[in-house]
């Protein structure tokens, strides 16, 4: 761990939106870089796992040896923070996944794939995210998952009501495990990612 008060803090970049992570974390006083390989896993902090598609992430994943090791960090310790197909990563179970599609895991929750369904693939909505100051996050949700269930470790940050129908949890955090069904990367709001920041800085002056 780097003892600087500033973080460095990767994002995976196999696949997705890499480059708005990028430009987030650097605005919320994170040294933020792109990470593939292994041996990149080493050098950071804390990483973020892009939007994009979990299946080719997955499968990605896999190729480039970072699988392992990024499953070995996570139980270590370190702060992950996913975004859509990152959350999806995330998952310790997903549904409606593809057969051969594995998941980094490390949180207690069943997750699924695109479970807004096809009329709702894409939508924005203000959602009200649990210990962040100054209203509503702007929600972009792209062929968005949602969490079907969690465990009881973990600590449901933001839920979306379906008309007058059931809930559906959209943020959670179990540990140092951070993980949004929308994307803050994409809006100028870049409250969630300096949520996240301050999470890894806890993590680093803890030791
Ligand atoms: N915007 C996204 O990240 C979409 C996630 C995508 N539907 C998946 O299953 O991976």
């Amino acid at each position: 761990m780097s003892s600087s008060s500033t973080p460095v803090i990767g994002v995976l970049a196999l696949q997705g939106d890499v480059r708005e992570h990028l430009v987030a974390l650097a605005e919320a006083d994170a040294l933020a870089r792109p990470v593939r390989r292994p041996e990149e896993l080493a050098e950071i902090d804390a990483l973020v796992i892009p939007g994009g598609e979990s299946t080719t992430m997955s499968k990605l994943a896999l190729l480039f040896g970072v699988m392992e090791p990024l499953r070995a960090r996570v139980a270590a310790g370190m702060p992950v923070y996913g975004t859509c197909a990152g959350m999806i990563m995330l998952a310790d179970k997903i549904l409606d996944g593809r057969d051969d599609q594995e998941t980094v895991g490390g949180i207690d929750m069943v997750v699924r794939r695109n479970a807004f369904g096809r009329q709702n693939e894409s939508f924005e909505q203000g959602v009200a995210f649990t210990g962040l100051e100054g209203g509503d996050v702007h929600g972009v949700f792209i062929r968005a998952p949602w969490v079907e269930s969690v465990g009881a470790g973990v600590e449901i940050l933001a839920s979306l009501h379906e008309g007058t129908e059931a809930e559906h949890i959209v943020a959670v955090r179990q540990g140092n495990l951070l993980a949004t069904s929308f994307h803050p990367e994409l809006t100028g709001d870049h409250r969630v990612h300096a949520f996240f920041v301050e999470m890894v800085r806890a993590v680093s002056h803890g030791g």
